[in-house]
């Protein structure tokens, strides 16, 4: 008789996984993994409605999620997006602009304070030995907060907050992973696309807005995410900081892996203190 099953009463030991850890995106042309190094780097997602941002959003939620070196930060303007993820992430912002702002605020003094401390102990990053949880932050849909909801003044100040996370908080260990369904120059001004060392384009209808995500010329090399088909839902072009872009397939979760997966990540949070 088998001696290695656990008795029921006894909890399943669980192990996380780190941030610093290479995220699992999905595949290449290939058929080899696509994984990114995202600690230190910010991430944007783009593409036309349907396209499959957050399903593969889901899957950096995923990873973050089974972190124990890790705080989630989620903001979701539909609110049903990220909205399996709620109940493991550490902060969770729905479709208010008062609540964005103010956890963005929140999120730089954070950055901030970090830097203080760096700056005190003569170093330049956080690394995975020290004490500190890596804070990743989620948004999509961005435009939903920078043109869509609030004021003009209260969108150009999350726009602002956006950037500046983007442009310092790496070093600091905040990453900023964004989504948009709208990739135009009024949404992701190039000072701000180029603060993105990964980016990632999924179908989109123009090679203006393909150029947008990926980078200006692109498309005129042949890199164009207008390319890919309308039913080739999940498909997009990864393109990371010096590299040619990488035509990839997002790996899928379904609500019941979802499930699964937060219950997981759960069990996780409430057993390993961190
Ligand atoms: N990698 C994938 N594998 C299989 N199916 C996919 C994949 N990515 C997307 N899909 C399909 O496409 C649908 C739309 O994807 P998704 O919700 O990610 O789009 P989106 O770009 O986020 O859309 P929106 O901008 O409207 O939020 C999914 O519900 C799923 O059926």
């Amino acid at each position: 008789m088998s001696t290695d099953t656990q008795p029921l009463d006894k909890p399943v030991p669980v192990s996380g996984l780190s941030i610093y850890d290479p995220v699992h995106l999905g595949i290449d042309e290939r058929g080899y993994g696509v994984d990114i190094e995202l600690i230190y780097r910010n991430i944007l997602l783009g593409g036309e409605p349907g396209s499959g941002k957050s399903v593969a959003l889901n899957n950096i939620v995923a990873h973050a999620a089974m972190c124990t070196d890790t705080r989630l930060w989620l903001f979701d303007g539909k609110q049903v997006e990220l909205g399996l993820w709620k109940s493991v992430s550490d902060v969770f912002v729905g479709p208010d602009i008062d609540a964005g702002l103010q956890r963005l605020q929140e999120l730089q003094r954070v950055m901030d304070w970090r830097y203080d401390e760096l700056d005190r102990v003569r170093r330049r990053k956080v690394t995975q030995t020290d004490p500190v949880d890596v804070i990743v932050a989620v948004i999509d849909e961005i435009a939903y907060y920078s043109a869509t909801i609030g004021s003009k003044e209260q969108q150009e100040k999350f726009v602002r907050l956006v950037r500046d996370l983007v442009a310092r908080g790496r070093a600091a260990g905040v990453i900023v992973v964004a989504a948009t369904q709208r990739p135009s120059a009024d949404i992701i001004p190039t000072s701000l696309r180029d603060l993105f060392g990964f980016r990632c384009a999924f179908r989109c209808t123009t090679e203006a807005s393909s150029d947008i995500i990926l980078g200006h010329g692109w498309a005129k090399q042949g890199q164009s995410a207008t390319h890919i088909a309308p039913e080739d839902r999940g498909i997009g072009l990864l393109l990371a900081e010096g590299g040619m872009p990488r035509r990839m397939k997002s790996a899928y979760l379904s609500d019941a892996d979802i499930y699964a997966l937060v219950d997981y990540a759960h069990q996780l949070r409430t057993t390993i203190a961190y």
